[in-house]
């Protein structure tokens, strides 16, 4: 398959170019390029959006400080080995990254720095949500997550007054240290939660997709696919077309 990816400064001034292509069979290869690195803006605080009026459809990656979004994003879209995250600096500015590699997948990514204070109400975050196809929170399930709860239903519930077509994703994250009987505990234990404040809020109508991930396995290229091809509009009807062509072969 064949791929491009281009960066962008956020500031849109600085625009770096950088393409890569290659060939490749694997479907969560398709998601990387080899070496680029995503492009950050500094200024958190009001940024103008030059590419509000692209069509790609827009990725946040958010959760608390350490919770792994950056090495989510290195180990997907740079084939960064998973041991080398360790040496990820925390992430003070937004990067974001356009990732395309057809004319069907094509999106952008915001990785957004866990400390930054998303509520100052200098902070546009009508203009980010509103362009926004799909919210992943990121939950370290190897820490206390209580705080990281709160964070997911103030953020949810923010972004959904702005934008109710948002697909929010929660990705349970590190679950490599956790037993299968463990995990299970945790997925339960995080989805009560974050359902019940919801419903307390009486906002049971959000709907919250859940998944358990780890850049040490293939569960976090497993996620990050399902997620985008959410964001696909035209697979149901390629969907049904591949039926029919499997359902007219001869081979069938
Ligand atoms: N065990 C384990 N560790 C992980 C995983 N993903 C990330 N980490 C580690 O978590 C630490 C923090 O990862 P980062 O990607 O820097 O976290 P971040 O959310 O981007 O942090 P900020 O930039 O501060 O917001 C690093 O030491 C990573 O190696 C995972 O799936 N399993």
């Amino acid at each position: 398959m064949t791929s491009a990816r281009k960066n962008n400064e956020v500031d849109g001034e600085n625009e770096a170019l950088s393409f890569d292509y290659y060939d490749d069979d694997d479907d969560f290869d398709a998601f990387t390029d080899g070496d680029g690195d995503c492009s950050c803006d500094g200024g958190v605080l009001g940024f103008s959006d030059p590419f509000s009026s692209e069509v790609k459809p827009r990725i946040l990656l958010m959760g608390l400080r350490r919770s792994g979004k950056s090495s989510i994003q290195k180990v997907v879209f740079h084939k960064m080995s998973p041991n080398e995250t360790l040496f990820l600096e925390s992430t003070n500015k937004i990067c974001r990254e356009d990732v395309s590699n057809s004319s069907f997948v094509s999106f952008q990514i915001w990785d957004f720095p866990g400390q930054i204070d998303f509520f100052d109400p200098t902070f546009d975050y009508e203009m980010i949500f509103r362009g926004t196809g799909a919210l992943i929170f990121v939950i370290d399930s190897q820490d206390d997550y209580v705080e990281a709860l709160s964070r997911l239903h103030l953020t949810v519930t923010r972004a959904y007054k702005v934008n109710p077509d948002i697909n929010f994703e929660v990705f349970i994250h590190k679950v490599d240290g956790l037993s299968d009987d463990h995990k299970i505990e945790k997925q339960r234990d995080i989805h009560k939660r974050a359902n019940d404040d919801l419903a307390d809020a009486g906002l049971e109508r959000i709907h919250l997709s859940f998944y358990l991930t780890s850049i040490y396995d293939h569960s976090i290229f497993e996620a990050f696919s399902k997620v985008v091809q959410k964001l696909i509009p035209q697979l149901p009807t390629l969907e049904n077309l591949l039926n029919i062509f499997i359902s007219l072969s001869p081979f069938y």
